[in-house]
């Protein structure tokens, strides 16, 4: 079997025509959604990311600004500054770049972003709908990965999905969804026990652990779905994921490349959301 390929990098650009549309018809009734991103520090990956994050912010015509503050800011520093854009009307969705400065406790910042404006859905009343199926912000990856699935018509109902990493930002809330979804869910991690033995089972398989060609061709069932959420940096300074592509693309039944998978549909769902607040925030609809 050869594997159809889910570009991220196609559906996110079809995404973003819709959202685009959409963005216009808001700016008719003076609605500029507008994102803010806060970075603290000059981690070179994290900027690059935010880069991109503005950069796709442009391409749909939305606002955005980038909040940089000095590495040695204080977790009060930071927490003042999120009173302020909560309180700022004209900005729709905050999202605080992770991960943050040591002596910056991540979890008590995201307590503090307005649960309105929290775009990024990591929010404790976000994490909390999300799980009883309530309307909320969907985590950025999750979502993503949920909306590559479906665009090629694949049913999740009944079918078997594995999620391998149990972080709170991937892992733990894409297996959610999927559950959301009717799928029946696995979840393995650093202390599962012969981990194959799940993976080869899997319908879908949801790979977030962060180890370079982690799963081979071996690992996996004929005709499975294989979504790559990794993104390692090589040696030579390529990006790859944690799946091994050209050993898994003739076996599997879909797979998610890196790049251009799962890392393009994250900005795409933030922009998403950013639009869903912008909405929520003004009760102006587009
Ligand atoms: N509060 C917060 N929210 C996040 O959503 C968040 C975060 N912190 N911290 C870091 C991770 C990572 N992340 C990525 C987003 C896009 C790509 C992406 O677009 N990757 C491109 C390649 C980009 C490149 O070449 O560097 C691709 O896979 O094709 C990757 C990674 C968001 N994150």
């Amino acid at each position: 079997m050869t594997a159809d390929i889910i570009s991220g990098k196609e559906l996110s650009a079809q995404i973003k025509r819709n959202l685009s549309q959409e963005i216009l018809q808001l700016k008719e009734k003076n609605l500029v959604p507008k994102l803010v991103v806060v970075l603290v520090g000059d981690n070179p990956a994290s900027l690059s990311y935010v880069k991109g994050k503005e950069k796709a912010a442009a391409e749909v015509g939305m606002d955005s600004d980038l909040i940089r503050l000095p590495v040695e800011t204080s977790e009060q520093e930071l927490l003042s500054l999120l009173d302020q854009l909560n309180q700022d009307s004209s900005v729709h969705g905050i999202l605080v770049q992770l991960p943050l400065p040591e002596q910056i406790d991540e979890q008590k910042v995201i307590d503090r972003i307005d649960p309105k404006k929290d775009v990024d859905g990591f929010h404790p009343i976000n994490i909390g709908k999300m799980m009883t199926g309530e309307d909320s912000f969907l985590p950025c990856t999750p979502y993503g990965i949920i909306e590559m699935i479906k665009s090629k018509g694949i049913e999740i109902e009944g079918k078997h999905a594995v999620v391998i990493g149990r972080s709170n930002i991937v892992g733990k809330p894409v297996g959610q969804l999927l559950l959301n979804e009717n799928a029946t869910v696995t979840y393995c991690h650093s202390r599962t026990k012969n981990m194959r033995e799940f993976t080869q089972k899997a319908d879908i398989l949801v790979v977030a652990i962060g180890r370079e060609n982690y799963i081979k061709s071996e690992d996996i069932k004929e005709g499975a779905v294989i979504i790559d959420v990794g993104i390692n940096r090589t040696v030579e300074g390529k990006l790859t994921g944690d799946v091994d592509f050209e050993g898994c693309k003739d076996k599997a039944g879909f797979i998610t490349p890196v790049p251009g998978g799962v890392g393009p549909m994250t900005i795409t769902m933030l922009l998403s959301n950013t639009i869903k607040a912008a909405k929520g925030l003004t009760g102006i609809e587009g």
